[in-house]
């Protein structure tokens, strides 16, 4: 853990000369935020999830140029939507990948066991077991899974996805063709610890750690133990989910995530309020090792019951009801964390009234975890109550049958009417200028141009086809040449 001087120093000095200055962020903050260091403790509040390790050939196989898909999905049985027709263009199940991102190529520490690998095989002959445990996986979740890695998740590649515009994946080869056409999933591979300062301590092994995860890890180059995440796949309404700001222990700052402007959302502020707080305070307030980090949560709606004896009014605002927020991913308080609404600066200088510093360890071999806590004079107290709170242990096994994508779903009591209320929640104003830019589809920039996809599905002459005719253009243009 870093030391606690170094915490308290950071957390005085927030700007120097004019300039934003963060705290430091070590290797530990961006491993703390790994779906798998996480999520095993804070299980009952996600989405149902598997984690399943990775091994160094399937990393191998997401980086190398081309999409080679398992030959082993006569009918793909669990598809039943109408975009079941989804065909590659190129038959024989071999996809030419875009081109990665030209900073990629740098990093490509693996690029010598590529020219090893044997002979291009599909996955389920290169990797079968990897291969049919992401299947097992993805079934297990109820037929439809969203993948990311350790950090993020393939949403700017949902454009070459069979399941139009989302992150749906109904077998191990819609995984495949998104975590390889995402320059997100290349970032979390190659970019992950970019601009940390060295960390002083060890992280300990992720509570979901297994003796295979630990010699996987020992035979990664990228120091951590890639892995994948495979979330049951539901339709979150954009409009629902939020981003929390927590400071020295303290929330400070909530935003709405999705952009546009939802006029229902204004009536709901302290019901948005209150879940994220609820979230906050009975789960992550006390057990996440870092005091500063950020995190996102989904607030579904309160289930409507029909055999409510409501009259009108009070069905409506049944309805209007949200269940308790779902734990959706972790941040660290660091620049590469998009604030969304907010500026860092303003969520630097915020003044915590109770600051809690300090660090939270745990013992991450028990699975009842043990949290104990380390915190300065501020925190002693509230450290105390934490320690043995019932809402800190972990869950008994999961029941894969359930078709929940939670793991639970009871709603919450209502507690808007707490009297802390120094959260500022955010939300995008009627004709507010933050909306305006947002009609565009998002991670559009990531996206490829229409030339770029039909170049790159005609195979490699296709893209050499491109790269003249691009040249060419430059030419004309007075450009000179272009790599
Ligand atoms: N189980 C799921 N089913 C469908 N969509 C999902 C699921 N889980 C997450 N999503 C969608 O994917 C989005 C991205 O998820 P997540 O925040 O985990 O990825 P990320 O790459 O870390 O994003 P960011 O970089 O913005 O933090 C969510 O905002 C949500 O809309």
């Amino acid at each position: 853990m870093p030391a606690l001087d170094g915490i308290l120093e950071a957390a005085n000095a927030p700007q120097q000369d004019g300039q934003i200055t963060f705290p430091p962020v070590t290797r530990d903050h961006i491993l703390h935020c790994s779906y798998d260091y996480w999520f095993p403790k804070y299980r009952t509040s996600c989405i149902r999830s598997r984690v399943i390790p990775l091994s160094r050939e399937f990393i191998s196989y997401i980086r190398e140029d081309g999409i080679i898909l398992a030959d082993d999905e006569p009918g793909n049985e669990n598809d039943s939507d109408d975009d079941d027709d989804w065909e590659p263009t190129v038959p024989s199940s071999e996809i030419p990948a875009p081109p990665r991102n030209p900073g990629d190529a740098d990093n490509d520490s693996d690029s010598d066991d590529e020219d090893s690998t044997p002979a291009k095989l599909p996955p389920n002959k290169r990797f079968p077991d990897l291969h049919n445990a992401i299947n097992a996986a993805i079934k297990a979740l109820g037929g439809a899974a969203a993948p990311k890695l350790n950090w993020s998740s393939p949403k700017d590649a949902t454009w070459i996805s069979r399941h139009p515009n989302t992150v749906k994946c109904t077998s191990a080869n819609d995984v495949y063709i998104l975590l390889k056409s995402s320059s997100f999933i290349s970032h979390d591979l190659d970019h992950a610890f970019d601009d940390c300062v060295p960390s002083t301590t060890t992280t300990p092994q992720s509570p979901s750690s297994t003796a295979a995860a630990a010699q996987a890890q020992q035979q990664q180059p990228q120091g951590f133990t890639p892995v994948l995440v495979l979330r049951s796949f539901f339709s979150p309404l954009p409009s629902l989910e939020f981003r929390c700001f927590v400071k020295d222990r303290n929330l400070i700052a909530i935003t709405q995530r999705d952009l546009n402007y939802y006029a229902f959302l204004r009536s709901l502020r302290p019901a948005i309020i209150a879940r994220c707080r609820e979230l906050f305070n009975t789960k992550l307030k006390y057990t996440f090792p870092d005091s500063s980090f950020v995190f996102d949560v989904y607030i579904p709606e309160a289930a409507y019951r029909s055999d409510s004896e409501s009259d009108d009014d009070e069905t409506s605002e049944a309805r209007s009801r949200l269940a308790r927020a779902r734990l959706i991913d972790i941040n660290p308080w660091a620049p590469r964390t998009d604030t969304i609404l907010f500026g860092w600066e303003e969520l630097l200088e915020a003044e915590v009234k109770m600051p809690v510093l300090g660090t939270a360890e745990s013992t991450p071999e028990k699975k009842e975890e043990t949290v104990r806590l380390r915190f300065s004079a501020t925190g002693a107290a509230a450290a105390a109550a934490a320690g043995g709170d019932d809402n800190f242990t972990e869950p008994e096994e999961e029941d894969d049958n359930e078709q929940n994508h939670f793991d639970d779903d009871e709603t919450t009591t209502d507690d808007e009417h707490e009297e802390e209320y120094e959260v500022e929640l955010r939300l995008v104003e009627q004709d507010d200028p933050a909306a305006y830019n947002f009609s565009s589809p998002q991670y559009s920039a990531h996206k490829m141009p229409k030339d770029v996809v039909d170049a790159s599905m005609a195979g490699e002459g296709g893209m050499r086809e491109f790269a003249r005719e691009w040249q060419r253009l430059q030419e004309q243009r007075g450009g000179g040449s272009s790599s």
